[in-house]
């Protein structure tokens, strides 16, 4: 059994600083968990926590049924049975290849005859047959990152760690090692804990992400339930890049603070479940996150939008549109939406989330508005030309808005 087990950890570095609190997190036997989050939020101190480089100030740490730290006691990490990669330095460079990736066994102590027939397969398995003899120092990065993956599945690990394991190789190289590890951790059943600054490398290649900020967990789910039914608006931004806009929902829908962008009700979801007819309309503050991809922008000269910046993508532009003082990133699909281009908006799905302070008071979500489609007052989906909805603010100035909106920065 090689589930890993977080329960309730907290860890404070020595000055007081928090590296992680109240961390309970679940892994499955087999599964391929990546770990996510801005500078700074933990992950690496998770990584460590499991793998024994530090102690917890709190909770416990499980791999199976086996407890291997608790406050006060910390199972020493190469008795803990789990393979590590981490982004460079990975590889000494005056051992040969075979016999950097021999070493864990020679640790354990397997006969010579054994060792060999092992490094043999293990270089057969991540692409480097044949190269026991190669010096390190005239591999590329790439081939170097994958001695080190077959010295960390050697020891056939009960768990396997990666910091950042491919965050140093250029693309396409690091798309194609992304591919191959994934096979590889699969064909060897191989519970792995990913640590990651790339978001799409963790949605692409996780059964689970988990999303850390500020030492806590703050959503441990499949990249789908990630991204159609964040936790948080940080959630959202952060998978997403979505756009937070703050306002207030009535029966009609939400309504933008100050501005005139208007979602109608049944285009509104709540914690992954579309709005439903029958449920009681909620009113109130409210903040809402439109992902790019359903915020659709159209070439129109007459258009509240303008396009400041444009991106080539193979699914469409990515945009970034200024509207009357919100700066919210869209595809444009279909259609090139060069910068300067005026377009009109429209907003085809967007998550509510209770006001700030109501999650502070640790309110939960309320109901969404009654979202029958006939009840739809907008079916273009808000936007209007100028800006000018029902209580709408067309000449509001950016001063205005900018407190209503929060977009991720690059
Ligand atoms: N050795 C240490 N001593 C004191 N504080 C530390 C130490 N290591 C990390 N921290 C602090 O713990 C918090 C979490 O750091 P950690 O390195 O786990 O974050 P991270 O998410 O891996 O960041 P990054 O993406 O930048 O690598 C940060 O506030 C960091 O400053």
């Amino acid at each position: 059994m090689s589930s890993v087990t977080l329960s309730s950890l907290s860890l404070a570095y020595p000055g007081g600083h928090l590296g992680l609190a109240d961390v309970d997190l679940s892994i499955r036997d087999g599964e391929f968990v990546a770990l996510v989050g801005p500078s700074g939020s933990g992950k690496t101190t998770l990584l460590r926590a499991v793998a024994g480089f530090v102690t917890p100030t709190s909770g416990t740490v499980r791999i199976g049924d086996a407890l291997l730290a608790s406050p006060g006691h910390s199972t020493e990490p190469e008795r803990r049975g789990l393979g590590m990669v981490f982004q460079q330095h990975a590889v000494w460079p005056h051992w040969t290849v075979g016999r950097n990736v021999e070493y864990p066994l020679r640790r354990a102590g397997v006969e010579r005859a054994e060792r060999r027939r092992r490094v043999a397969e293990a270089l057969e398995l991540v692409g480097l047959g044949g190269m026991e003899r190669r010096n390190p120092a005239t591999l590329s990065g790439g081939q170097r990152q994958r001695v080190a993956i077959a010295r960390a599945v050697i020891g056939r690990p009960r768990v396997l760690l990666l910091d950042e394991a491919l965050s140093a190789l250029d693309e396409p190289l690091r798309d194609r090692l992304r591919l191959e590890l994934r096979a590889l951790t699969r064909s060897l059943g191989l519970t792995v804990l990913h640590v990651t600054h790339d978001r799409g490398e963790a949605l692409a290649l996780a059964d689970r992400v988990a999303v850390l900020d500020g030492g806590r967990l703050q959503q441990f789910g499949t990249p789908a339930e990630l991204l159609e039914a964040p936790a948080s608006p940080f959630v959202a931004r952060f998978v997403s890049d979505a756009a937070l806009v703050r306002g207030s929902i009535d029966a009609s829908g939400f309504r933008a603070a100050g501005h005139a962008l208007r979602v109608p009700a049944g285009r509104l979801v709540h914690g992954g479940r579309r709005s439903s007819a029958g449920a009681s309309p909620a009113h109130g503050e409210a903040e809402i996150a439109i992902r790019p991809e359903h915020l659709l922008a159209r070439p129109d000269p007459a258009g509240p939008g303008l396009v400041t910046s444009s991106l080539f993508g193979r699914d469409g532009d990515e945009l970034v549109v200024e509207w009357a003082g919100l700066a919210l990133r869209s595809r444009a699909s279909g259609v090139r939406c060069a910068e300067g281009t005026r377009v009109s908006l429209s907003v085809e799905h967007a998550t509510v989330f209770p006001a700030p302070a109501a999650r502070e008071a640790g309110a939960g979500a309320g109901p969404l508005p009654d979202g029958a489609q006939a009840a739809d007052p907008d079916p273009a989906g808000t936007a209007e030309r100028g800006g000018s909805g029902p209580g709408g603010a067309a000449g509001d100035g950016p001063a205005r808005h900018g407190a209503a909106v929060d977009t991720l920065e690059r």
